[in-house]
């Protein structure tokens, strides 16, 4: 049996990271379109001026010197105007059309007269209608580091920048391990068997803290050989293999043995937090050399999401090259116990401020209602305990917007 001290919560978060940044991924080329979701794996420049000619921002008239103006053609967006050659000339001009040179103003149309004998007059706003070279950005210049997340506002900066393609870390793989002959996987519970929920829903958690699930197993046997066979198959394919359940020393929990056969070496071997105190994080010799991830889910199913959030987030940012997010702090709506010498993550709510979070009620470790109805963990941290009102940690579920009322 192996006995180990819990790492402290913080630790173990660390720990995790460091370890997936010590093995971050290689880097790949992939169309602009496709890359949501990753992370840069080189800083990102303005290949050109942004904008990158002169550009009209109105419907109206490019001039030159004091009017009235004769009109001597027409600018498109897209087109490439000739210079405007003398004072009191003007070119009729779109909205996106690139400014001729020597244009000494431009006039809405809408603030503008044109006379009989076809000559334009009219007065330029204060605030020039027309954008300059370089007012968003310079050619060169860096408008996102290495390790920026990549999300539809930086795939449409660097579209407008001229990118066809990002250079960006490769996407962690994981596989998914479910350890239990007393799980169900299709109808209601009951007579001792309990439906497996993490095999339909930890896939959901990995992909949004930036893994490709490879493969999904589940229920494995519950026999050493079983076990055994199953990591290796999946870590074949996976950089991580999560498993659910089989953390503790019980008569069929055969993961640390399993550990020990597979030459494994702990990074995280318990960890001082309830619930989810069993989690654990390997390093496994890989087929190709290459370092490979364990991670041991514990089987009650609010536990394996807290391992989640503890190890598996850190060490998945890590290896695609990200920070270590902050906690932001919040204000605690009720008190929180604390857990003595163990961290304390509380299921809670956040308010419609997103500042207040209040704890949620069905939380034993062994629930998912409580997990269902909240926004993040507040963080109680040991030998202490938060009053209502107090000022506490907060770590967030990665929900989506609209996912929570
Ligand atoms: N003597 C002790 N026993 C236990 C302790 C302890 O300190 N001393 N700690 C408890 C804690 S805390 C946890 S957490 C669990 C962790 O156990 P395992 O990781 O070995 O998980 P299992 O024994 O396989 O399962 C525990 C529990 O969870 C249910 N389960 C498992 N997988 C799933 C799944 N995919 N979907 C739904 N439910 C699942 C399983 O049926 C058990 O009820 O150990 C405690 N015991
Ligand atoms: O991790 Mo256990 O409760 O702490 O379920």
């Amino acid at each position: 049996m192996t006995e180990s001290t819990p790492v402290d919560w913080e630790l173990a978060r660390t720990l995790a990271y460091r370890a997936g940044r010590d093995a971050a991924g290689g880097a790949e080329e992939i169309p602009l379109a496709t890359a949501d979701g990753r992370t840069l794996a080189e800083p990102l420049r303005a290949l050109t001026d942004l904008p990158a000619f002169p550009t009209s921002s109105i419907d109206g008239w490019a001039v030159r010197g004091a009017g009235p103006w004769r009109p001597v053609g027409r600018v498109l967006a897209g087109g490439t105007p000739p210079p405007l050659t003398a004072d009191g000339e003007c070119v009729e001009i779109a909205t996106g059309a690139m400014v001729p040179d020597n244009a000494t103003a431009l006039i809405r149309i809408e603030d503008s007269v044109t006379a009989a004998d076809g000559r334009v007059s009219g007065e330029p706003r204060a605030i020039p209608d027309w954008r300059l070279p370089g007012e968003e950005a310079h050619r060169g210049e860096e408008l996102f580091p290495a390790g920026a997340a990549v999300d539809p506002a930086v795939i449409g900066v660097a579209a407008t920048c001229g990118y066809e393609t990002l250079a960006v870390r490769s996407a962690p793989r994981a596989a998914l391990l479910v350890f239990g002959d007393e799980l169900l996987t299709s109808g209601p519970p009951g007579a001792g068997r309990v439906r497996d929920s993490l095999g339909p829903q930890v896939p959901g958690w990995l992909r949004r803290y930036g893994a490709t699930v490879e493969s999904v197993h589940g229920p494995v046997k519950d026999t050493l050989t079983a076990h055994l066979d199953a990591i290796r198959a999946a870590l074949d394919t996976a950089d991580l293999v999560c498993t659910t359940g089989g953390t503790m020393h019980g008569p069929v929990d055969h993961l640390h043995p399993a550990l020990t056969e597979l030459g494994a070496e702990y990074i995280v071997n318990t960890v001082a937090v309830r619930p989810g105190f069993p989690m654990l994080l390997a390093r496994v010799p890989g087929p190709d050399g290459r370092p490979r991830f364990l991670a041991g889910l514990p089987g009650n199913p609010q536990s394996a999401v807290i391992a989640l959030v503890t190890l598996v987030a850190p060490l998945l940012a890590g290896l695609q090259g990200r920070e270590l997010p902050a906690l932001p702090s919040v204000t605690a709506g009720a008190e929180v116990a604390g857990r003595g010498g163990f961290t304390h993550l509380a299921l809670a709510a956040l308010d419609a401020s997103g500042r207040t979070a209040t704890p949620a009620g069905h939380v034993g470790s062994a629930m998912l209602r409580g997990l269902a109805n909240s926004h993040g963990f507040v963080v109680v941290r040991p030998g202490t305990q938060a009053a209502a009102g107090d000022t506490v940690p907060f770590l967030p579920l990665p929900l989506m917007p609209g996912e929570r009322p």
